[in-house]
């Protein structure tokens, strides 16, 4: 007969928090089919394309609206909001500010997307001032979110063996008030308080640009299918990208064909691989 093993009672714990995870994200996505929220992105040039299809194959309703004539019609209206400074100019600024101010307001998540911050001063100054408009979540890759700690928590406080370590991580969301996820092999999300790794994507999804955007508008529309936890909402909607990635890639040739791929397993996406596919872990 076999011998049975007695699981100790934190491991126990853990195990189910991470098993949950499954069941939190299809929650999600199942919000976002039935909801179809409204999703205005105001992005650039490169990724208006991946990210409206992106949103719209994860039943969400894209909107890329960024004249400053419109904000104020048309804000107040949307679920969510999503601001991407891939290719800012200075006409574009204040459309951005002027939305984020009155999503801000009216109790509307929305999410930054620092691209390339550190590129000029430009973009850094701007960036800066939008993180003090209170983003819900911010979502970059590991060197976009560097720079960010550094000019927001300061040098000199970051550790310099971790700079880009989990506690900065922590001292940026608290910092700003906001969740923070670094994307990348293992995206990492904080809240200031609870870290998780999103273990899913293939390496593919980093030789086609705008994938980072896409994802950030998918973090949009999870934060407008659950408001209250954008913690959960922002690790479910990289882990669901990933997921649709992983599954893409099966029949893929390489990064245009990955596209494609990606958007038609976001579309199809059923519970059995959203069950097994979700790979969320607690991080210490
Ligand atoms: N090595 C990897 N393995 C698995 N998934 C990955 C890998 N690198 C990136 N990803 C996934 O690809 C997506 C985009 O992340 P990435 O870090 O490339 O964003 P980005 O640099 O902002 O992209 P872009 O600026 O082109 O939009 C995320 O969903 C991430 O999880
Ligand atoms: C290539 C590129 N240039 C500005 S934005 C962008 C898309 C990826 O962020
Ligand atoms: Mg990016």
């Amino acid at each position: 007969m076999e011998e049975k093993k007695t699981i100790p009672e934190t491991q126990k714990e853990e195990e189910e928090e991470e098993e949950d995870w499954g069941s939190k994200a299809w929650k999600l996505i199942t919000k976002v089919r039935e909801k179809a929220p409204l999703i205005q992105c105001i992005t650039n040039y490169v990724s208006m394309d991946i990210m409206a299809n992106t949103l719209l194959a994860s039943g969400a309703s894209p909107a890329m609206l960024h004249s400053i004539n419109e904000i104020s019609d048309f804000t107040p209206h949307v679920h969510a909001l999503c601001i991407n400074i891939g290719t800012l100019s200075p006409d574009w600024l204040p459309s951005m500010k002027s939305s984020a101010t009155l999503a801000t307001q009216l109790n509307i998540p929305w999410v930054l997307d620092p691209v390339a911050v550190s590129a000029s001063d430009f973009r850094l100054k701007a960036c800066l001032q939008l993180v003090g408009l209170k983003p819900v979540v911010i979502r970059g890759n590991a060197s976009e979110i560097l720079a960010l700690s550094t000019a927001s928590v300061g040098s000199d406080k970051l550790s310099k063996i971790n700079r880009c370590g989990r506690s900065s991580l922590k001292s940026l969301a608290q910092a700003c008030g906001a969740v923070v996820a670094v994307s990348g092999a293992v995206d990492i999300i904080t809240d200031g308080k609870r870290v998780v790794g999103v273990h899913n994507g293939v390496p593919m999804m980093q030789r086609d640009y705008a994938t980072g955007c896409a994802v950030t508008a998918l973090i949009a529309a999870f934060l407008a299918a659950d408001p209250l936890r954008p913690f959960e909402a922002t690790a479910s909607a990289l882990s669901i990208f990933g997921v649709a990635g992983e599954i893409g890639m099966d029949l893929a040739k390489g990064p245009a064909s990955l596209r494609m791929h990606l958007i038609d397993s976001l579309h199809g996406l059923d519970q059995k691989s959203v069950f097994s596919g979700v790979n969320i872990t607690s991080m210490p």
